[in-house]
């Protein structure tokens, strides 16, 4: 598609749409505008955008589509800023902001003037913010959803989807309320939680030093994500209040019941918990992105570590394959070991398998 797309806040994620459209629509003109000068030119420099705009105004006049992916509350500032705006005929506006409600309230400025608001969530990401994190790559596989409503013009929102075809992105319609129910639960919340496990760990440390060291594995894998923006966070934490406080009140009560089931010392009990926990996660699909991030591991059964991971790597390489992650299964000294490779798509896995096969006679697996 030819046109101009206008983007408003280049960071992880309106950085990462700027690739993908570039990506899919070679002839489309990007501009972006963020209100951090320095982001806005990164952005240029390492040719996320074609242009920057000095100002929204400025970006927004001559635009087809317009991408808004600041926080949320941002966001909406934005929206009514916009609204006040003279817009190109048929201009198409969307955000991925993680929340929806507030949002699509607040874009009635927009509609009410016949304006097309399309509200999007892309649901990808990562811990990482700014430019610099941006990948084409990041929505691949995982779910988009979108919350138009009937009044939304169906051409539109096909126009909308024609331009974001280079997420390769699953698309889902849902309301805003079905939005932000769901992404509480499996999104929101779960950031809470971890934010206060380590909260829990930092208090911890001041009775013992050893607490940081000893942080690994488990510890740092279940609170990953509460090295996210804290800006980000707090402003969906202040968009989803009501759901947030629902679920918290839900997650007391849970923690209730597994107190009494400690006190009273309940084996069986306490089996039952984590056995129904570990059948639903086990369930849940793996190819997919989004609450639970798909991993394209490649199992490696190598004699010993040190040579072997330099020679495979070396291998992987030389075919331009690129690693996401390498790390080692097993921990014990002599032992043979596995030692576990992620890749970003299913391709480059495919292809490092037949790598290292053709290379080594090292046993492989697909995780
Ligand atoms: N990070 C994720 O995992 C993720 C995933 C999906 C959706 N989202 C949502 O997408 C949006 C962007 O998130 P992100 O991870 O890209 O954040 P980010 O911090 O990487 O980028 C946000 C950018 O917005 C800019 N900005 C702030 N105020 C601005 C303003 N007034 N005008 C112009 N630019 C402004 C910031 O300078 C920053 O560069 C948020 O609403 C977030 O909720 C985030
Ligand atoms: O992978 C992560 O780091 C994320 O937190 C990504 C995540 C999520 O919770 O799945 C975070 C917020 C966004 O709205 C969408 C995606």
């Amino acid at each position: 598609m030819r046109g101009r797309v206008f983007v408003i806040g280049l960071g992880l994620i309106g950085g990462s749409l700027a690739l993908c459209i570039k990506e899919k629509h070679k002839d489309a003109a990007i501009i972006g505008y963020d209100i951090n000068a320095e982001q806005a030119r990164l952005a240029k420099m390492i040719g996320v955008i074609d242009e920057t705009a000095d100002s929204i105004e400025e970006g927004a006049s001559e635009a087809d589509l317009i991408i808004i992916s600041t926080p949320v509350t941002v966001a909406e500032q934005i929206l009514e800023a916009l609204s006040r705006m003279a817009l190109k005929k048929g201009v198409i506006i969307t955000d991925t902001g993680s929340t929806k409600t507030t949002i699509i309230r607040k874009a009635s400025c927009l509609t009410s003037r016949g304006i097309h608001f399309i509200g999007g969530h892309p649901m990808a990401g990562s811990h990482k913010s700014g430019v610099t994190a941006a990948k084409s790559i990041l929505f691949e596989n995982a779910f988009y959803l979108f919350t138009p409503d009937k009044n939304s013009s169906e051409d539109a929102f096909e126009r909308l989807m024609a331009w974001l075809e280079g997420t390769k992105a699953k698309f889902l319609s849902v309301s805003p309320e079905e939005h932000d129910y769901l992404t509480g639960v499996i999104s929101h919340f779960p950031h809470i939680i971890a934010a206060s496990l380590v909260h829990q760990a930092a208090a911890a440390e001041e009775d013992s030093n050893l607490v940081s060291r000893l942080a690994a594995g488990g510890f740092r894998d279940i609170t990953r994500i509460a090295s996210s923006s804290p800006e980000m966070w707090r402003d969906i934490l202040l968009h989803n209040k009501e759901v947030l406080m629902d679920l918290l009140k839900n997650w007391q009560f849970e923690m209730q019941r597994v107190l009494e089931i400690l006190e009273t010392g309940d084996g069986e009990e306490i089996y039952h918990y984590f056995e129904k926990a570990k059948n639903y996660r086990d369930g849940l699909p793996s190819k997919e992105k989004g609450a639970i991030p798909a991993f394209y591991d490649l199992f490696v059964d190598v004699p010993d570590y040190p040579g072997s991971i330099s020679e495979i790597t070396g291998y992987l390489a030389r075919e331009k394959i690129n690693i996401t992650n390498i790390r080692i299964l097993e921990t014990r000294e002599d032992v043979y070991g596995v030692l576990v490779i992620s890749f970003q798509n299913e391709e480059d896995r495919a292809r490092a398998e037949e790598c290292i096969n053709h290379y080594t006679k090292f046993e492989t697996q697909i995780g």
